[in-house]
């Protein structure tokens, strides 16, 4: 999976290349992460690569010629064809389906923006996708940026240890976590429950679907609004309701 990454902070997207299960990705060759900084393309004299937004209002926004040129390099450098996607509080919510989608695609730029945003005329000339991580505003793109690169990444075969636990995250299942639990067994007058530690798979399995169900319903209802239960499915969580009052 290659990604080019558009950010004036190219030393920030150290995050994800130099730590964790996305540095071993990098140092194996399952993923490729290229940086390249607008401010390298700038032709403004004092290298600045912002200015005043039309129409008056607050900061300042990314000029096109740096963004426009950057992106002319890291499509140079990206596999034919590669889709550009922009960091936005006004793109699509990322979520399970999106990353899956990204990963689909094996490459992508991600633009990653600061000051108040960029140039309209970048969006609508050189962005295929607009993606937001949240109803908020960053200062900048590039944490949204590697949230993209972490979750896709996680999808490549051989980054995680056993591909399990990338089907088992929470929402590839469309359901939440199940609690988990590590030594010791009792801490603070708080015990692991018994059925995790009674060596019965099937029971365990159980608990543990029983769980992703109750809290997908007391959490994100939403997550279960078009989901058709098993008839186990079902079973499990009227079991859960009733056990918790609801
Ligand atoms: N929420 C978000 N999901 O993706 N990106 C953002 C976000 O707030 N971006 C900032 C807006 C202006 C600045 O350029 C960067």
């Amino acid at each position: 999976m290659y990604f080019g990454v558009i950010t004036l902070f190219p030393e920030m997207i150290d995050a994800v290349t130099k730590f964790g299960v996305t540095r071993r990705a990098c140092e194996n060759g399952l993923i490729k992460v290229d940086c390249i900084n607008p401010r390298d393309y700038t032709e403004d004299k004092f290298g600045n690569v912002d200015d005043k937004p039309y129409g008056g209002g607050p900061g300042m926004l990314m000029q096109v010629q740096p963004l426009r040129d950057a992106l002319r390099v890291a499509r140079s450098q990206a596999p034919k064809d590669t889709k550009v996607v922009c960091m936005s509080p006004q793109g699509v919510q990322l979520n399970h389906s999106l990353v899956t989608d990204i990963h689909s695609w094996g490459s992508v730029i991600l633009i990653a923006g600061r000051y108040e945003g960029i140039d309209e005329r970048v969006l609508q000339k050189e962005v295929d996708l607009e993606v937001s991580v949240g109803d908020y505003v960053l200062s900048g793109g590039e944490l949204p940026a590697m949230c993209i690169i972490d979750a896709v990444s996680r999808m490549v075969p051989g980054v995680l240890g056993n591909i399990q636990n990338a089907q088992e995250d929470s929402f590839a299942q469309g359901l939440l976590h199940f609690p988990q639990y590590t030594r010791p067994e009792e801490i603070d007058g708080m015990r692991v429950p018994e059925v995790l530690m009674s060596g019965n798979h099937e029971k365990i399995r159980n608990w543990r679907l029983q769980q992703c169900l109750g809290r997908t319903y007391e959490r994100r209802p939403d997550l279960l609004k078009n989901r058709v239960l098993t008839k186990l499915e079902r079973k499990l969580l009227d079991e859960y309701l009733q056990e918790h009052d609801f």
